[in-house]
């Protein structure tokens, strides 16, 4: 199989399905990941445009943290280009790389990886600060995403004294707070219960159609992702199949 058997998908007036190609927002082209012999990924060829949700699936490692890792610039292939915008991530130097995937970039994880000894306010205004936000303006934009995702009441509290599906929201306002053109979650419900999962889902993908941000999300759970407008699946380092999910979860038909 090759990275460009792209099934063929009838044509669907209106967004987010119709892109043309000067609709790209972020693009691996012809990415390999080699670890020694072992090849991650074996030249896949992506774009993402915007606002679009994007689920990736495949076995246990068929390289879909790989590739999840390539496109928000955590690792550099060993083959090919990513380009946001059409500027290739490798032109970038480590530290304005870096910069980019703050200020750019959202991150949720299946275990929320916030900082134990601080309040949900400070570990959801933390990436800005990392990126020369002012305090301040930090602390405002969290409160407002916490807000946003119905948990501003719990914004002094500390992870350890929260519900897992609490903590995954302060995880996702955290994602949110700069407004990133892309979000990328990594089995965000994964460490779930079913409804808990439903829930985080739905506010993710209801945040980011607010936000207009992209979303590229992993999972194993084909629950998961009929959330999302699209499905990539992965196989052996390359692209399998690339389909349109008719009527997602949580947007009106
Ligand atoms: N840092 C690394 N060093 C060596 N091999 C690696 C490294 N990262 C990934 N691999 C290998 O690359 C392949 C793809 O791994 P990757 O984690 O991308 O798969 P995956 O589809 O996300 O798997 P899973 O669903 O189990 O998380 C695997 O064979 C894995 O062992």
């Amino acid at each position: 199989m090759h990275s460009d058997d792209r099934t063929p998908i009838p044509p669907t007036p209106g967004p987010p399905h119709c892109h043309s190609p000067a609709d790209a927002l972020l693009e691996t082209r012809d990415i390999t990941v080699s670890y020694g012999d072992a090849q991650a990924l074996a030249g896949v060829s992506l774009t993402i445009h915007p606002r679009e949700t994007v689920a990736v699936m495949g076995p246990s490692g068929s390289g879909k943290s790989t590739l999840l890792h390539c496109l928000s610039g955590i690792v550099t292939p060993t083959r090919g280009e990513v380009l946001l915008e059409d500027q290739p991530l490798s032109a970038l130097s480590d530290a304005k790389r870096s910069r980019t995937r703050l200020r750019e970039f959202g991150f949720v994880f299946q275990d929320h990886q916030l900082l134990p000894e601080l309040p949900a306010r400070e570990n959801v205004a933390l990436p800005q600060l990392l990126n020369g936000t002012p305090r301040g303006q930090a602390l405002r934009a969290a409160d407002s995403a916490l807000e946003g995702l119905g948990i501003g009441h719990l914004r002094t509290r500390r992870p350890g004294d929260m519900s897992g599906g609490q903590a995954q929201r302060v995880a996702i306002a955290r994602a949110m707070a700069g407004e990133p053109r892309v979000v990328f979650a990594d089995e965000p419900t994964g460490a779930l219960d079913q409804a808990t999962g439903h829930e985080v889902m739905q506010l993710l993908t209801a945040t980011t159609a607010r936000t207009g941000s992209a979303l590229v999300l992993v999972t194993h759970d084909p629950g998961v992702a009929r959330w999302c407008s699209r499905l990539v699946e992965i196989r052996d380092g390359l692209i399998h199949r690339d389909t349109l999910i008719e009527q997602p979860l949580g947007v009106d038909a």
